[in-house]
């Protein structure tokens, strides 16, 4: 797990070394580590060598798009920079300082009038030329420019961008530019990843110390790009640091999380999902989330749906025992249920929320999607299989209204939104998104980043629930026979492990839409 935290606790945690280094008559040490980093990460993209390596990670598991510029080297190569005022301009400068000594044609464009003069000499001192943002040499160079590195503002940004030189040098800079960006998107928060329209969007973002919320949140996630992370030993103060504000899940972790059925297992054993799903309304939802359960793997599903549905339910799922919604959870076909998933496509009917309430009493973890999410109460007290709740932005805005809470907006404050919720309904709560957050009462959190914009299709959700469904209820069958419950800190798990399959499983999907997902997991799990 990678842990990601807020740009504010970075800019404090790194304040103490910073001070040593001037102290000790080196105020340049982290900047020079920090250029360093940056440098190398674009001599590595050009398969130039050079540099000794840093401490630069591969790459975050953050789906993005990489680009790659054709041609090889740095020789001769292009390369601008914005340069603003404080610290993260002299990090551009020294960067540009680097590559100039290996051979690029380096030219920093400087944004506001105030800049980094040692930065600047160093730069002219190896050839690289250093141009005011008003005058025709630097659009001429930015029209010119195979990369730009935007380090005009970094963590010490405040309010919206006023940087004259920036905006009349944007639109000269050609489309073809890798666009590169000094620790982050100048002027995008780095707390919660809020931006104005002047933040200027970059390919690959190289960032220092620790990676920062705001990259991963609201709109940073796409004006980042790619992420590179440079850490910088010794700079960062642990205690001043704190917590993580959340921790990425790897795709190996997630890939670990799916239970591959043991030789000697059968039906039972393996896990049985309850599923409590699908109305005449709509019948679909439940079909969508059977088709990713039984991709994830369990060994039996239990679908209790009504009217209509059923027999779409039946006809498209085989393999399911399929019962009447009226028996859910107490009739025969529930007694071997480890786990439920109650929401998709359940309706709102008096019966259907019934149903629902139901199985929210039974002492078995439950995934609680879509309009089962109406019927959740706060609860003091954690029940002994904690619940998880699935809902995005707007589900969980509209839970927060029903209940009268005041918790923290999911789309500007989503970590806190999330934390919000967990605490008071004492449940796992997994907030959808492009990054999707999953909160546990005990305050931690945990991010997938995996997914990609084409999942914001209807249904997509169903997917989900059905695949989180499956791991709920093949780990409760594990655990049951280990004799334990599952644990909110594994349900948390579960969770964060679902959604970056969830992402995975877009990428191998054989079509667009929901329906293609489940066999996009099939193909990304394997037999299982
Ligand atoms: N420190 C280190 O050794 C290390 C730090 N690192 C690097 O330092 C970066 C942080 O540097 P930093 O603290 O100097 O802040 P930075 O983001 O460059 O800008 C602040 C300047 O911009 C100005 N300004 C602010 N907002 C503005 C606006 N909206 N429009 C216009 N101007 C605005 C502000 O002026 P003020 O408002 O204070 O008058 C101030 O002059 C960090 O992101 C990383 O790149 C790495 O090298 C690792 C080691
Ligand atoms: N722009 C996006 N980028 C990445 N993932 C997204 C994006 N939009 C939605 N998703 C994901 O798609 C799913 C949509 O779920 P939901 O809104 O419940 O849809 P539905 O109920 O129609 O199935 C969630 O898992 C969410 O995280």
């Amino acid at each position: 797990m990678l842990p990601v935290f807020l740009g504010s606790a970075v800019r404090a945690a790194e304040a103490p070394a910073i001070a040593a280094a001037a102290a000790a008559g080196d105020p340049e040490r982290y900047i020079a580590r920090a250029a360093h980093g940056l440098a190398s990460v674009i001599l590595r993209h050009l398969g130039a060598a050079g540099l000794p390596a840093p401490e630069v990670s591969g790459p975050v598991p953050v789906r993005r798009e990489v680009r790659v510029l054709g041609g090889a080297g740095v020789r001769g190569r292009r390369v601008v920079a914005w340069v603003g005022p404080g610290n993260n301009g002299a990090d551009g400068l020294h960067a540009l300082s680097l590559l100039a000594a290996r051979g690029a044609e380096a030219t920093a464009v400087l944004v506001t009038e105030r800049h980094h003069e040692p930065g600047a000499a160093r730069l002219r001192a190896a050839g690289g030329r250093v141009l005011p943002a008003s005058g025709p040499a630097a659009g001429r160079a930015l029209a010119r420019a195979e990369i730009l590195i935007d380090a005009a503002l970094g963590t010490g940004a405040n309010g919206g961008i006023d940087l004259p030189g920036l905006e009349a040098g944007r639109p000269r800079v050609p489309a073809s530019a890798w666009r590169i960006a000094c620790d982050v998107p100048s002027g995008l928060d780095a707390d919660h990843g809020e931006a104005d329209p002047s933040v200027p969007a970059a390919d690959t973002t190289v960032t220092f110390g620790e990676l920062k919320a705001g990259l991963l949140l609201g709109r940073g996630r796409s004006l980042a790009g790619e992420l590179r992370l440079v850490r910088l030993p010794g700079l960062l103060d642990p205690a001043l640091l704190g917590d993580p504000a959340f921790s990425v899940l790897s795709e190996r972790e997630a890939m670990d999380s799916v239970l591959s059925p043991r030789p000697e297992e059968h039906k039972y054993s393996r896990g049985v999902l309850g599923l409590v799903a699908g109305s005449p309304a709509y019948p679909g939802a439940a079909v969508l989330a059977a088709h990713a359960a039984l991709a994830t793997g369990v060994g039996m599903l239990s679908a209790f749906t009504r009217g209509t549905a059923r027999l779409t339910f039946s006809g498209a799922i085989p393999e399911a025992v399929v019962s009447r919604r009226e028996d859910a959870p107490d009739g025969a076909a529930a007694s071997r249920v480890n786990a439920w998933l109650v929401g998709p496509g359940l309706g709102d009917e008096p019966e259907d929320l019934d149903a629902a309430r139901r199985v929210l009493a039974t002492d078995a973890p439950v995934v609680v999607d879509a309009s089962a999410l109406a019927v959740v109460a706060p609860s003091a007290e954690p029940s002994p299989v904690p619940r998880l709740l699935t809902p995005h932005a707007g589900e969980l805005r509209a839970l927060a209204r029903r209940l009268g809470a005041d918790w923290p907006d999911p789309l500007t404050r989503p970590v806190a939104a999330a934390t919000a919720a967990a605490k008071a309904l004492c449940a796992v709560v997994l907030l959808k998104g492009s990054t999707t957050l999953v909160a546990a009462p005990d305050g931690g959190v945990l991010a997938a980043c995996s997914a990609g914009p084409e999942l914001a299709v209807a249904g997509s959700g169903d997917t989900l629930a059905g695949l989180l469904g499956a791991l709920l209820a093949t780990h409760a069958a594990r655990a049951a026979a280990e004799g334990r419950p599952l644990d909110a800190a594994e349900l948390q798990r579960l969770g964060a492990a679902g959604a970056v399959l969830h992402g995975l499983a877009a990428t191998r999907a054989p079509g667009r839409g929901a329906e293609p997902l489940a066999a996009g997991l099939r193909e990304l799990l394997g037999p299982r």
